[in-house]
């Protein structure tokens, strides 16, 4: 492969890290495997991709790296979460989506939910994301400020979806409220280089036209993102065409809100127009097919999605609903599907779903110039891979392995923004025993057993 970075005299030029890894796979411009190779990074920032050999001679580092038996690829990227629920992980199973919602996870969250229980839940959803290489997460929570700072503090990459419903919750009393809210933690974080805003009305069954038209507005006039649960199930879509004579996808476009800044988590039960739709508008999918499963909400035809040139990312959803954040097998879950649901064995081939959990991720975030690459001039935001157990061999194709036969567990070293957040599985920024002993105390209130 040649050389990315600029020539340098006999002199070895002083950077801050230098990681060589027996295989990486940038994803762009190239889904190949580079084989013996090393990234040069200053300021957090990759600035060179070059053969093994040559960076030595090139480079001497503050830090060095040696992957041996490890695979680097670009930091994953999960874009629909609900960070803090994993507090309430196996709260309840076996559910339907209306029913879990309405009967357990909705009076939970009343009972529950403030801003101590996101802080902690949240940093207890970024110690498993980090310990399975995810880099960057777009959170959709109540209590926003304490999810941000939660993942300003341990170092990750977030986009932080405010969440916007039309009536009175732990968080505001009604839409205006929460934009309101909203806009002013966009304020606070404005010349941050790792969280981002967006808005998140919930569904189309709990925010209503006006709300929704004023949220188009604003993320035009602001360039904002936005994100909302659409058309998770079959039910959802003949109960709005009941109440409105629209299909939500429709109803969403009259509105305004359909744009490239827009990312419809779900997708299931999806019609030609719904999909037509998409595309014309340049919106952007989140599927979550184990979330999906779990509550048997149906289906997101992910093979038709990709060939009508929609661009579709993924993400877990809470973990109380999947019931974890592990975006390996979240992305072998979706290789699997698509091959199911098409009926076709070719579909989603594991290149494939290897850019829906980087590239399409930062592109349904808007922040494809960041992150979602190992490219020169973008953030560091990296993830190792053990290829080297057991379980793992004969490794005839690394990328194979990495999609159909590794899992989180196999992450060994993470680094977001070049700074190293997971350590041959150590978390760096997070405290692992306190986290264990503030989700103890949490399981035991919930349980009844303290206040
Ligand atoms: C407004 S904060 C997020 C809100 O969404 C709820 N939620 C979690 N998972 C799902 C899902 O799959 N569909 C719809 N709503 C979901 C969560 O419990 C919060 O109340
Ligand atoms: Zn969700």
């Amino acid at each position: 492969m040649p050389s990315t970075s600029t020539p340098t005299q006999n002199k070895r030029q002083t950077i801050d890290t230098l990681i060589h890894a027996r295989w990486i796979i940038p994803v762009v411009p190239s889904q190949r495997v580079y084989e013996n190779c090393s990234l040069a990074i200053d300021d957090g920032v990759i600035s060179a991709i070059l053969p093994t050999a040559e960076a030595r001679h090139r480079f001497s580092a503050r830090e060095e790296h040696q992957l041996d038996q490890q695979i680097l690829i670009p930091g994953l990227i999960n874009t629909h979460n609900h960070a803090a629920m994993s507090l309430l992980r196996g709260f309840a199973d076996d559910q339907p989506l209306m029913t879990w919602l309405e009967k357990h996870i909705w009076p939970a969250e009343q009972q529950w939910v403030s801003p101590e229980f996101v802080g902690d839940g949240t940093r207890l959803a970024m110690a498993e994301m980090l310990r399975s290489g995810t880099t960057t997460f777009s959170d959709q929570y109540f209590f926003p400020e304490a999810a941000a700072a939660a993942a300003r503090e341990a170092g990750m990459r977030a986009q932080i979806a405010f969440p916007i419903i039309d009536f009175p919750n732990a968080w505001s009393r009604n839409g205006d409220d929460a934009i309101e809210k909203g806009l002013t933690l966009r304020d606070d974080y404005r010349s941050h280089s790792r969280i981002g805003l967006a808005f998140a009305p919930h569904a189309p069954y709990t925010v209503g036209d006006e709300t929704l038209k004023k949220i188009a507005i604003y993320a035009d006039e602001l360039q904002m993102p936005v994100q909302m649960h659409l058309h998770e199930t079959a039910g959802e879509v003949e109960k709005a065409l009941k109440d409105t004579g629209l299909r939500p996808t429709q109803r969403l476009h009259n509105l305004g809100l359909l744009s490239p800044q827009m990312l419809c988590v779900h997708m299931t039960a999806l019609d030609d127009s719904d999909i037509a739709l998409v595309q014309k508008t340049g919106a952007h999918v989140s599927h979550c097919p184990r979330s999906n499963l779990k509550l048997a909400s149906g289906f997101t035809p992910v093979a038709k999605l990709l060939d009508a040139g929609i661009n579709v990312a993924l993400g877990t959803d809470g973990a109380a609903s999947n019931n974890g954040l592990d975006m390996l097998l979240e992305t072998n879950t979706a290789a699997l599907l698509a091959k199911a649901v098409s009926g076709n064995a070719d579909a989603l081939p594991a290149h494939q779903a290897l850019a829906m959990a980087t590239i399409h991720g930062a592109r349904a975030l808007g922040i494809d110039d960041v992150t979602g690459s190992i490219e020169v001039g973008k953030a560091a935001d990296l993830c190792a891979i053990d290829l080297s157990e057991l379980e793992q061999q004969p490794l005839h194709d690394p990328l194979s392995q990495l999609i159909y036969t590794a899992n989180g567990h196999h992450v060994r070293n993470v680094w977001v923004a070049g700074k190293l957040l997971l350590r041959d599985r150590r978390l760096m920024t997070l405290n692992e025993e306190e986290l264990r002993q503030r989700v103890g105390v949490w399981r035991d209130r919930i349980a009844g057993r303290t206040t």
